[in-house]
């Protein structure tokens, strides 16, 4: 397979899952990437600004949630046809009452909802942005933080692995 010569690229998004109970909420995008697939909240991460800093602006202003904290879970790198072209910051939130938040609900990017956990991690699942199954599992059962390597041959993913991260 083709390698990417020299520096990796900067990681430039952040993705966060904030969960309550059995329930995750999510965003179903009516922008690319993933327009009409259902993800995380998140965004770019804004010059001068921390990713944890980042992604608790993005989730305030995709949802009107002001998170108090969230925890690193890792990284995710993504190529296509052998060539890293992205990353992203993964975080994770746990709310104590998804009342706080009522959905569906729409937002300048798209709908909101909370969904059932198992509903998400289905593999088969069409409706979630790709590669979500691959590395959902571990941010909400593990407690350790992995950095992900999403490979995309002709935009489907021909691999994906996760190395434990420190
Ligand atoms: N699940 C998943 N999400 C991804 C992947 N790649 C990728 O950028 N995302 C996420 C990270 C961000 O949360 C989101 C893209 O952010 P965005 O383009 O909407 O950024 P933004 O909100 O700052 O948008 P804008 O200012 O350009 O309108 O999609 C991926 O491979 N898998």
């Amino acid at each position: 397979m083709m390698q990417s010569q020299g520096k990796k690229p900067k990681i430039l998004f952040t993705l966060c899952f904030i969960t309550c109970n059995e329930s995750i909420l999510m965003l179903n995008r009516q922008y690319p990437p993933w327009m009409g697939k259902w993800n995380g909240l998140g965004g770019k991460i804004e010059h001068g600004e921390t990713p944890q800093k980042g992604i608790i602006r993005e989730v305030c202003e995709e949802s009107g949630i002001l998170l108090p904290s969230v925890t690193d879970k890792g990284i995710v790198r993504w190529t296509d046809n052998g060539v890293e072209t992205g990353g992203m910051y993964l975080y994770l939130a746990i709310m104590p009452n998804n009342q706080q938040l009522k959905t569906p609900q729409k937002v300048a990017e798209g709908v909101l909802d909370w969904k059932w956990i198992s509903w998400v991690l289905h593999q088969e699942n069409q409706g979630i942005a790709d590669n979500v199954p691959f590395f959902l599992p571990k941010m909400l059962y593990d407690s350790r933080r992995y950095e992900h390597f999403c490979s995309y041959e002709n935009g489907t993913i021909a691999n994906f692995r996760s190395k434990l991260m420190r």
